[in-house]
């Protein structure tokens, strides 16, 4: 499904980091760990396709990224790949629930109420689909981002440190949604997180 070969990556100012490389089925999950600065974030943009390597290659469901042009690869990311940064991006403008609405558009998808209902309930954010982004909390914003990113179901789900921002038992429900959304769909799951419960439940792990 996922599957990275001898990719490297340096910005102007830095070492160049050798990645190791990644290898992830359909319905498998594994983490990212390393120290802060070890270049996890990096990884993970290099895998979505929003870094292009200096070398190696980076494979999705068989496809090579670098056989696609800018806006393929654009249009390839919004109907496969949910990615959860580390802060979350919203419109400004628009509520929680319009924002989704409006993702699930731009992906090229059918606005499926009901699975944007059940995320939101899953995540415990149901009560605050209507208020704006800035009136929400950032452990709120947060648990909506990954929402966003599961709105298509997708087929690889690349996850930087979603629980930083939540307690326990909200990083316990993002664990739980997932692991089901990996279970239920077949989607392959890459997730940088220092949370215990989750390390406890996928034994997959790769190092930087
Ligand atoms: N746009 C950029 N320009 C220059 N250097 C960058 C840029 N983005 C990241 N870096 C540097 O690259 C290194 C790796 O950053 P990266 O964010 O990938 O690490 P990380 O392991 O995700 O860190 P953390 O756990 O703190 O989030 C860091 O030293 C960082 O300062």
């Amino acid at each position: 499904m996922l599957q990275s070969s001898e990719l490297k990556y340096s910005y102007p100012t830095t070492e160049t980091f050798s990645f190791p490389d990644i290898g992830i089925n359909k319905g498998e999950a594994a983490l990212l760990l390393g120290p802060s600065g070890s270049g996890k974030s990096t990884l993970l943009h290099l895998l979505a396709g929003l870094l292009s390597a200096q070398s190696g290659s980076v494979s999705i469901m068989g496809t090579d990224l670098k056989r696609m042009g800018e806006r393929e690869k654009e249009k390839f990311r919004a109907q496969h790949i949910g990615l959860v940064f580390q802060r979350p991006f919203f419109l400004p403008y628009l509520n929680l629930e319009e924002n989704l609405q409006l993702s699930a558009r731009y992906q090229g998808s059918k606005v499926d109420q009901d699975w944007i209902n059940h995320l939101f309930e899953q995540l415990q954010i149901s009560h605050l689909k209507f208020k704006k982004p800035a009136d929400c909390s950032l452990g709120e914003q947060q648990r909506a981002s990954i929402a966003r990113s599961l709105l298509q179901k997708p087929a690889l789900i690349l996850a930087d440190e979603p629980s930083s921002a939540l307690d326990d038992h909200n990083a316990s429900k993002v664990g739980e949604l997932l692991l089901s959304v990996v279970e239920n769909f077949e989607s392959a799951l890459l997730v940088v997180t220092h949370d215990q419960r989750l390390k406890d439940r996928i034994p997959k792990s790769y190092s930087l």
